[in-house]
């Protein structure tokens, strides 16, 4: 070596291991294993020790540089793991792979899981009540694929559409982590923007072979025909994409995923993502706001509660399917007995389609699999509760419980009650199961009863009264006495460590019976962890079954939820009908009215719309007169009528409805860069070019980000498009500020005006909320700035400002101006649309030819020229 060079000092054994490691995973966070510890080291520590606010200090890496390293200890992993993974990242778990004691050199050490936002079994980041989806997107120019898979129920679906589709399907579903391939980074941003967390695969993971290889060998098929979803290629890729994740994420045991499930969108009512927002389904638009489902969800399991959410977003279209859902509610609303003794059992139950994705992925513990047996247990009651009823709906649904006796038999013969959960612990495995377990049992009981007695012996003996046997890892069983009896202490006791107040000894015949102890406790643990795998091997033959009582229990779980409510509540049983009426009478908005004390209840109003009388209703009325909560109301209780629910009033007969389309209250998009105006137009857009004639239409003053003439004019262009259109007439309530727009009645047979009443009583109005026929001439927008306490001048000012308006009558010109512009220009014609340039030119030949002067050549010729225009 040349004078003056140190030598590069090498890299430890343990840092090489750690850098294989990371060099294969470079987008994770190592929880690497180091004894009794979780290390992190590099940036990985820096990361770790922000989120976690955990100390950062340093090691020497051998290397000429130190490292930074934060830990902490192996049994707070539940802790810190979840606010890892909360915190978006990606988290390997790097065991030891053997004994550090028997290791020969550095300890042999791996991946045991990858835990990703989107992949993850752990109690701590899942919430109980929301599945946890990881999404996988394939993007083409044309359409796009898509898979959910929520790894903790084995729920995995597939679908495939335009991007529209596929937002919508997003925000429905709300992955908590999406994939997509690296090539299509630049298409993916530029559609879904960053709302979720990403990882980006290798292309080769993103073709038709590879998708379809994967999932048949998932799924041990020939083809994908069973699963019904061998048309949607795109959707396939994405699933094997999914696939191809767990892999890499070292999920290997994945049998509860057992079939795969196309997204049938033509089975639900279609909600823009406008509309599941506005209406507030899930998620309060407002911080301290109360979505719907915690008004609707009384379940009382977690499977309950979380298709309870995926029925909310997911309202049926048929009959029969509606019908089925409202005759197990108006049963167990008449049946409250029955009602009460399934919950009292259904309360009792744990979240079992978890638990049995615990078994096929090998994490169950003692403790869990002794839950599945008391659920099931209580599943037995229940199945005999609703077998012996005489609704066939409800015994259809005792029928799916599959209370898995032989399974349960054999759990409650081999496990303790109350078993810990650490397998490690002991005392897992019953006495009578295992009778060399029984014998071992004893021999360490024995032992450990001969301790005492050395103890008592010894203290006798040598009169050290306070005398103590303890034992710890490092020299085993030991006597302890305290400074004050030393001199006691007998010849033959070794002594092995001294404290400040007390010296610890160990003797021959200690050492014996420790050996004994510990065998026997070794001994002890191999063969109760051995019962313990056999057992979870032998739960594995349950999963199907397990799965269909838990989604079935769920199911009775969310019908309960709207019995109870229907009770509470006073809601009635909706009559689901064929045909296109919509006839709600005393309806109330059912999360207004929970806010509303009794002294002052919600004021119920009739809806009655249809799709030859009565299809439009041009609501208007003074601000915070009710127009908004009326227009809610009747979205939201065709919605949970079509979920099966009882709803909030008198009677209501819905036509089934296939989509609701809501444009209501402001929804900005600063964030994005679009002005609140340019939301409602594009909304509204969608509204216009979606309907149908079973579509529900609900705007709410529209038009109203612009000036009071441009608002107007696309109000009243709205109106007329919505009654005008040939195929569609979707029913609709159309709330607004314009009173112009009461014209429209006149016009147009199916438009007719109503107004939310309100009386003028010494200046001041007072809100009746009662909706009544006919338009209303003002707004009382000063009356109401004056109830938010605007200053008394601004006012009274303001008052004289509109008594100037008035007088001038310039409202009066402008609706007489409407009416006077030509209907046609109104009228769906193929000009519609003066901005298609092709349209235009045909107009302008059109105009200008003079048919009486044409030959019948010359007319030929131009039709020919005109139809070239067209091509
Ligand atoms: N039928 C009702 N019974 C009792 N209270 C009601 C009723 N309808 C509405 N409210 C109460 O009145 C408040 C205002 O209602 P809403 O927002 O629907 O008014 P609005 O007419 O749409 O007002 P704006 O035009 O200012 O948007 C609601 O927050 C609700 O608490």
């Amino acid at each position: 070596m040349a004078k003056g060079k140190t030598k590069a000092k090498k890299e430890t054994p343990m840092m090489k291991q750690f850098n294989a490691i990371k060099a294969k995973h470079p987008t994770a966070l190592l929880l690497f294993r180091v004894g009794d510890f979780y290390e992190t080291f590099g940036d990985d520590a820096l990361t770790a020790s922000k989120i976690l606010d955990i100390v950062l200090t340093k090691r020497s890496n051998g290397a000429a540089s130190e490292m930074a390293l934060a830990g902490f200890p192996h049994h707070s992993l539940d802790t810190y793991l979840p606010r890892l993974v909360k915190a978006g990242q990606r988290v390997a778990i790097v065991d030891q792979l053997e004994d550090p004691k028997t290791a020969k050199g550095v300890v042999k050490r791996g991946i045991t899981e990858l835990v990703t936002p989107g992949v993850s079994m752990n109690d701590n980041v899942l919430n109980v009540k929301s599945n946890n989806y990881l999404a996988a997107i394939h993007i083409t120019k044309k359409e796009l694929g898509i898979s959910f898979l929520d790894i903790s129920t084995g729920e995995f679906f597939i679908a495939q559409g335009d991007q529209n589709y596929i937002d919508k399907l997003l925000q429905g579903f709300s992955p908590s982590e999406v994939l997509y391939c690296r090539n299509d980074q630049e298409a993916y941003k530029e559609i879904f923007g960053d709302t979720y967390p990403t990882f980006r695969q290798d292309d080769w993971v993103y073709t038709s072979e590879y998708g379809y290889e994967k999932l048949t060998s998932h799924f041990g098929t020939k083809n994908l025909k069973g699963f019904g979803i061998e048309n949607l290629p795109l959707g396939i890729i994405a699933a094997g994409a999914i696939l191809n994740y767990l892999e890499l994420t070292e999920h290997h045991h994945i049998d509860h995923i057992h079939q795969i499930s196309r997204i049938q969108e033509d089975k639900y009512v279609w909600l823009d993502k406008f509309t599941a927002r506005s209406l507030e389904l899930i998620f309060p638009q407002n911080e301290g706001g109360i979505p719907l489902i915690d008004i609707l969800d009384r379940c009382v399991t977690p499977m309950g509660a979380r298709l309870l959410k995926k029925w909310t977003v997911l309202p049926l279209k048929d009959k029969g399917g509606i019908d089925a859902r409202l005759d197990v509610v108006d049963f167990f609303t008449k049946e409250e007995d029955i009602a009460d003794d399934v919950i009292t059992h259904l309360r009792q139950i744990t979240d079992i389609e978890r638990l049995i994705s615990k078994v096929a992925v090998g994490r169950v513990n003692p403790r869990e699999i002794v839950f599945i047996k008391k659920a099931l247990q209580h599943a037995a009651p229940i199945k005999k509760l609703l077998e012996n009823t005489s609704n066939t709906e409800i015994r259809a649904i005792a029928d799916r419980i599959n209370t898995c006796n032989v399974l349960v038999e054999r759990i409650e013969k081999e496990m303790q009650d109350n078993p810990p959960i650490n397998p490690a612990q002991g005392n897992i495995i019953r006495e009578g199961v295992n009778a060399e377990l029984d014998e071992l049992r004893s021999i360490s009981h024995s032992g450990k009863d001969f301790l005492q007695k050395i103890q008592e012996r010894e203290s006798e003996r040598t009169g050290i009264p306070s005398l103590k046997i303890g034992y710890n890892k490092v020299f085993g069983y030991y006597l302890e006495v305290r400074n004050t009896h030393k001199d006691k202490v007998p010849a033959e006791w070794i002594r092995k460590s001294t404290l400040v107040n007390a010296e610890r000894y160990i003797t021959e015949e200690l050492k014996q019976y420790e050996e004994k102890i510990l065998n026997a406790e070794s001994q002890i643990s191999v063969i109760e962890t051995k019962i313990f795998m056999d057992l979870i091997r032998a739960a594995t033959e349950y999963i199907n079954p397990i799965q269909q009582t838990a989604a079935t229990l769920a199911k009775l779980d969310c019908l309960l939820s709207f019995a109870f409510n229907a009770i509470e509540y006073n809601y009635i049983k909706p009559a689901i009908t064929d045909d296109k009426a919509l006839d709600i009478k005393e309806g109330r908005h059912p999360v207004i009215e929970r806010q509303l004390s009794a002294d002052d209840p919600y004021v119920p109003n009739d809806v009655y719309l249809d799709t030859q009388e009565q299809q439009i209703m041009v609501i208007t009325g003074p601000n915070m007169s009710g127009k908004s909560a009326l227009l809610r109301q009747t979205a939201l209780i065709v919605l949970m009528a079509q979920m099966g629910s009882f709803v909030p009033a008198k009677s209501a007969q819905v036509g089934i409805v296939d989509k609701v389309f809501t444009r209501v209250g402001a929804s900005d998009n600063l964030s994005k860069g679009e002005s609140t105006f340019m939301v409602e137009m594009t909304e509204t857009a969608s509204i216009l070019n979606n309907i149908s004639d079973r579509s529900l239409v609900l705007m709410d003053e529209i038009g109203r980000g612009t000036s009071t003439y441009d608002g107007v004019s696309i109000a009243w262009a709205i109106v007329e498009y919505l009654h005008n259109h040939k195929k569609a007439k979707a029913k609709t309530l159309f709330a607004t500020h314009y009173h112009e727009l009461n014209e429209l009645a006149e016009d147009f047979p199916r438009i007719k005006n109503f107004n939310v009443s309100v009386k003028e009583y010494q200046k001041k109005i007072i809100f009746l909320r009662k909706l009544k026929e006919g338009g209303s001439e003002h707004s009382f927008g000063i009356h109401v700035a004056q109830l938010a306490g605007m200053p008394q001048s601004v006012v009274r000012r303001s008052e004289d400002i509109l008594d100037h308006l008035e007088k001038d009558k310039r409202k009066e010109k402008n609706k007489e101006a409407i009416k006077e512009v030509p209907k046609e220009n109104y009228q769906l014609s193929i000009f519609d649309g003066a901005a298609d340039p092709v349209a235009k030119k045909l107009k302008e030949e059109m105009e200008a030819l003079d048919i009486n002067t044409m030959t019948p050549l010359d007319a030929m010729l131009k039709l020919n020229e005109l139809k070239k225009l067209l091509s």
